[in-house]
């Protein structure tokens, strides 16, 4: 095995210097500060996947020897939490479809816990920085659209912003999500992960690859359907009331 050198993050209080060592999944660990030198050795999971890791700080001055860590589970992604946006309108808490929020809470996830969770090989490709940056962007302005609505206000540039910046953001991402999938695609042949079996004389097992070729259809048709419901939402929202004549 490869080492490799994790994120740290750093900070600090009066008496004490906290690390976070980025590793899931953590094994193996040997944590040394001798003077004003911290050394770090372990295995784990991190940005380079399943791998030793390992790093040294060295302090501007000595520090006290008092190692205390602690390792935490891997962490369940937020994005799962997005499941209360189907909840919302089936429960009758938003006035909206449950179609719409269902095609992108399943393609997130599909992505996310498929494509991303399920091969280590394809989170390190650049292709994932374009997916949730796009799935972020459109965040930073619809939740706070959304906290707004919840006081009946509304900011005309934030709402002008939020049934605008789909038009380029929504292509955009299913165009980032489908390179993902395709990327994906020999890994799971060669892997034969999540290959379902088929039944004697039609050959072993069915790769994977042929159940993301019909995603990619799925997803054309995904942005379709949300693509025109956010285009009625945009005329809804946007239109500018007529003034009634003299
Ligand atoms: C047959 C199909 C099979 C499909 C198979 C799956 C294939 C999957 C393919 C799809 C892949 C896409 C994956 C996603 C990619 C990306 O995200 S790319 C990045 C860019 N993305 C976007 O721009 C889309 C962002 N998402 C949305 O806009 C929504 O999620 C939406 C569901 C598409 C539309 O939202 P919706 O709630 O229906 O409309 P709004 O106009 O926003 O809201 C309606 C009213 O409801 C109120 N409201 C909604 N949520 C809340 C809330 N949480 N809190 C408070 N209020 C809320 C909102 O204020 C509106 O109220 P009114 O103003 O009174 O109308």
């Amino acid at each position: 095995m490869q080492t490799l050198t994790p994120h740290v993050y750093w900070a600090q209080r009066h008496g004490e210097i906290y690390l976070r060592v980025e590793l899931s999944d953590a094994q193996n660990l040997t944590i040394r500060v001798e003077e004003n030198t911290l050394t770090f050795r372990g295995q784990g999971h991190g940005a380079k996947g399943e791998n030793d890791y390992e790093f040294s700080l060295e302090f501007l001055k000595p520090v006290k020897p008092e190692v205390s860590h602690r390792s935490t589970q891997r962490q369940v992604n937020i994005t799962l939490l997005a499941v209360l946006e189907v909840m919302n309108p089936a429960v009758g808490l938003v006035k909206t479809g449950i179609v719409p929020p269902m095609i992108q809470v399943f393609g997130r996830n599909f992505i996310l816990f498929i494509i991303l969770g399920s091969l280590d090989d394809m989170q390190n490709k650049p292709v994932v920085f374009f997916v949730f940056y796009l799935w972020s962007s459109i965040e930073i302005v619809r939740y706070p659209f959304y906290m707004l609505a919840c006081i009946d206000t509304k900011w005309k540039l934030l709402t002008w912003l939020r049934y605008t910046i789909w038009i380029p953001l929504y292509p955009l991402g299913v165009i980032a999500e489908a390179v993902a999938v395709i990327q994906s695609m020999p890994i799971f042949d060669e892997t034969k992960l999540l290959s379902i079996p088929l039944p004697k004389g039609l050959g072993s097992r069915l790769s994977f690859s042929y159940v993301l070729h019909l995603y990619l259809v799925l997803m054309f048709l995904g942005l379709f359907l949300n693509f025109r419901h956010l285009y009625k939402q945009r005329r809804k929202q946007l239109r500018t009331k007529k003034r009634k004549p003299y």
